[in-house]
This record gives C-alpha cells, sequence and structure tokens, in this order.
C-alpha cells in the first residue's frame, strides 16, 4: 500500500519494524596527539589573548602578515643541531616534495622579505599569530603545535629595534596585568661567544653549533657540554674561559673582562640606557649564558622569564642579521622575537589574571506559540538589524528558555505571544533585574528606559 513507502523515519511503524542499527565503532573523538581543541570557552581565551597580540602589534605601527602553514622543508633545514630541526614535522607530499608544518614563522617571513625584494620600502615592521609545529615522540607528551605571535623589524642595524621589540612586549604584559614583578628578560648577545671563539680561533662557521651546545647548559649536565665543546674543536682551557664569561651577570664585570671597545658590550649598555629612556628598564637583565636555541641569532638575544621560575620560557626573540643572506638574500639587518600562546595562559593561571570572558547576548527571543515562529524570526531579524545579538529559539515547543537564557547570560527575554502580537507588541523581560514589561516591536533598542511606562 502506499504507507509501504511512506518513510516512517525510523520511527516504528506498524507496517515496518525500525532497521536494526548496525553496530557502528565509534571514531576516536579527541584531537591528535599533542594538539587541541578549541570549544567556546578556550576559543574566547584564544580570541582574547590574540587580540591583544594585534592591538599592541598595531599600536607599535606593525603590519600583519601570514604565510603558509606548510613550506619546503629547505627553509627549515640547518645543520647546527637545533632541537627544533631535530622535531621537524615533515613528509613528502604527492608531488614528491619536502614539506614540512612551520615549526616557527621567522624563515617564512624572511622568504616572504625575498620574494617582495625591491617593491617594500624599508624598514619593514610586520607582526604575525600562526601555528607552528614540531613532531615530538610522544614520550614527554609535550603538545605538537602551538600558536606563535611574531614581531619583526627588518633594515635596521641598531639595538632600536630591539628596545622597540622588547618595549612592545612589555606593553603587552601591563595590558594584561603582568608586572615586572611578575616577569623579566633575561638579555645578551651573541658577540660576547663571538669574539671568544674569535679569540680562540675557532671558525665562524661553527659559531651557530656552539651556540646550540651553550643554549643545552641548562638542561644537560656540564660535563656533556664541555665534551660536545670539545668536539666541534674547542681547547679545554678556551671551554673553561667560555664557560667563566658565560657565568657572568652584570654588564660592567663583562666589559671589566672583554673591554670597553668591544661591539657586544656598546650595543648592551645602549640597549639599557635606552630601556631606562623607554621605562623598562626594571624589566631587563644581563645574563651573559642567554643564547637561545635557534642557530640564526648573531647579535642581541633575550627571553621573557617567570622570577617564580616556575615555568619555561615565556617567549624568546633576538637579532638575526645573516638569515637573508643564507637563503640567498641582501645582507638585511633583521631582528624579532616569538611569544607562544601555552606558557602565557600557565602564568595568567599562576597570577590568578585570567579575564572572565562568559558568553553574552543581548536577546534571546522566543515565540510561545508554534505558529509565532515566523513573528519572532522576524523580531529577531529586526533586533539584528540593529546590531543585537539574539539566540532565536528554533525548538518549536521550547522548553527551559529561561534555564538557557541564564546559560547565555542573555540580558533580555523577548516573549512573542498571540495577544500582544495582535496589539503590535511584544514582552520583554530583564533577567538581571526581573522587570517585565511590553513594547512596540520598533521601540526595542539597546538600552530600554529604566522605569517603564504602561
Ligand atoms: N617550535 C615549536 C613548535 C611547536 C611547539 Br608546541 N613548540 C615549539
Amino acid at each position: 500500500s502506499e504507507c509501504a513507502t511512506e518513510n516512517t523515519g525510523g520511527r516504528s511503524g506498524a507496517l515496518f519494524p525500525p532497521p536494526i542499527a548496525e553496530a557502528v565503532e565509534r571514531i576516536d573523538v579527541n584531537p591528535p596527539k599533542g594538539t587541541r581543541d578549541f570549544p567556546p570557552e578556550e576559543m574566547r581565551l584564544r580570541n582574547w589573548l590574540f587580540q591583544n597580540f594585534k592591538e599592541v602589534s598595531q599600536l607599535f605601527g606593525f603590519e600583519e602578515v601570514d604565510f603558509p602553514v606548510l613550506e619546503s622543508e629547505a627553509l627549515f633545514i640547518r645543520k647546527a643541531g637545533e632541537e627544533i630541526r631535530d622535531q621537524l614535522y615533515c613528509f613528502e607530499d604527492r608531488g614528491n616534495r619536502r614539506v614540512a608544518l612551520r615549526p616557527e614563522l621567522t624563515p617564512s617571513l624572511a622568504r616572504l622579505v625575498i620574494q617582495k625584494g625591491k617593491s617594500v620600502s624599508l624598514p619593514l615592521k610586520w607582526f604575525a599569530v600562526g601555528q607552528c609545529w614540531r613532531y615530538e615522540r610522544m614520550t614527554r607528551g609535550r603538545r605538537r603545535e602551538h600558536y606563535q605571535w611574531n614581531m619583526d623589524i627588518i633594515g635596521v642595524p641598531d639595538v632600536t629595534a630591539e628596545a622597540e621589540l622588547i618595549s612592545s612586549i612589555v606593553t603587552f604584559f601591563k595590558r594584561l596585568g603582568i608586572t615586572a614583578s611578575d616577569v623579566g628578560f633575561k638579555v645578551s648577545s651573541r658577540k660576547v661567544l663571538q669574539d671568544l671563539l674569535r679569540c680562540y680561533s675557532i671558525p665562524d662557521n661553527l659559531f651557530g653549533k656552539v651556540c646550540i651546545i651553550i643554549d643545552k647548559m641548562e638542561k644537560l649536565p656540564l660535563d656533556e657540554i664541555k665534551k660536545d665543546l670539545g668536539s666541534v674543536g674547542i681547547s679545554e682551557q678556551a671551554i673553561e674561559e667560555l664557560l667563566k664569561v658565560l657565568s657572568i651577570r652584570s654588564l660592567s664585570k663583562l666589559e671589566e673582562v672583554l673591554g670597553a671597545g668591544v661591539e657586544a658590550v656598546a650595543d648592551l649598555k645602549k640597549l639599557f640606557s635606552l630601556a631606562e629612556d623607554s621605562g623598562f628598564s626594571e624589566w631587563i637583565q644581563f645574563d651573559a649564558s642567554i643564547v637561545r636555541g635557534l642557530a640564526y641569532y648573531t647579535g642581541i638575544v633575550f627571553e621573557g622569564f617567570d622570577r617564580e621560575g616556575k615555568l619555561r620560557a615565556i617567549c624568546g626573540g633576538g637579532r638575526y642579521d645573516r638569515l637573508l643572506s643564507t637563503f640567498g638574500g641582501d645582507d638585511l639587518p633583521a631582528c624579532g622575537f616569538g611569544f607562544g600562546d601555552a606558557v602565557i595562559v600557565e602564568l595568567l593561571k599562576e597570577k590568578q589574571l585570567l579575564p572572565d570572558l562568559g558568553l553574552q547576548v543581548e536577546n534571546i527571543v522566543c515565540s510561545l506559540d508554534p505558529e509565532l515562529h515566523g513573528a519572532a524570526a522576524r523580531v529577531a531579524t529586526v533586533l539584528r538589524g540593529k546590531g543585537q545579538s539574539v539566540d532565536l529559539v528554533l525548538e518549536t515547543k521550547p522548553l527551559k528558555v529561561f534555564k538557557r537564557a541564564s546559560r547565555i547570560n542573555a540580558r533580555r527575554l523577548i516573549l512573542v505571544g498571540s495577544s500582544e502580537w495582535q496589539r503590535g507588541m511584544v514582552g520583554v523581560k530583564i533577567l538581571s533585574s526581573g522587570e517585565q514589561y511590553e513594547i512596540k516591536l520598533d521601540e526595542l533598542d539597546h538600552q530600554p528606559p529604566s522605569s517603564h511606562s504602561e
């Protein structure tokens, strides 16, 4: 009969028992190892953080740029033994090209600068917020992705550029309520290391490798560091001298050891003087042991740290004057920093500075009669046309509307009932005060009068 073709919609019909659902194995609903989902609450926090990254960057006159997450693997192949190289998330694509998920943004930025060539006028002040990846054996259970905020200045050889970068991060911290008592920047210059290596006739091409070895000083036993330094040809005497200098924590002491005319000392003294002028000198301290873990840094390096010493480095950066020329570009001076989205959230939690970012919807609109859903939709359209957010209740038999209204933190409930609608009115309930009244549709505005005339 006709009903045989009627779709019982899965409901048990007199003629047809419901189809027996085949047993479906549930997929793994978690994101891939080391990666995160961002459900609404986490997404609001992420958007708030990124908004602060972007507003500070724009406050400093930087322009936003972006690049593909996927890059040629060659962009990141450096032979200095960096962790970032060991953990490259790389593969061969279907066109047999060696590609990689970017582990950082700086090489992409350098690539774009070279690509733009003479069509861009210097100095360039660019910023980006982008997801970066590493493939780490899950033995350590660490994340494989994070978002990084980068600011870079291309074309300025002077430490005025590094001062501007540190000043921008200080501004960011202050916006979030973080003070110089909470965090600081350890600052040094790789020219200290470079001068020392030259004193011991260590060839320049070993400079990056030596920096990477020294960067591991806090993570590996000292004799392993010494062994690694010896393996690149540095004598025991030079190693002892190196380690002694790297333990210096005062600029005057460094000047005593290296001499006043040394470029590294001059750069650092200028940076500290600029910090005084710009008002962030309480945020920075000299620490000769800071080298950072990227091979391409050539001058000033800095890293943000939490003074309680509970967290990993919050951010880091420095000067990388040779990177563009290693890609075949012009020898342009450059400096920048990277600021990850994870440690900062841990710090905000520690300091109880996480913002309360609950969902806030202006209106929830509900029809009391299924026949009036169209009218409710029209009310929603009118309000949205006025720029007001509306959660339109879509169930034709709405239940628990008040529960939903409080969950979405709606400011007011608009009820569309037949008798009111006949009179061109809708009901309004201010959820915070409980105040209730009727109003004409076109009188619905942002701020209803405090005491409502009938
Ligand atoms: N470079 C990098 C990439 C991804 C994560 Br998580 N940490 C560092």
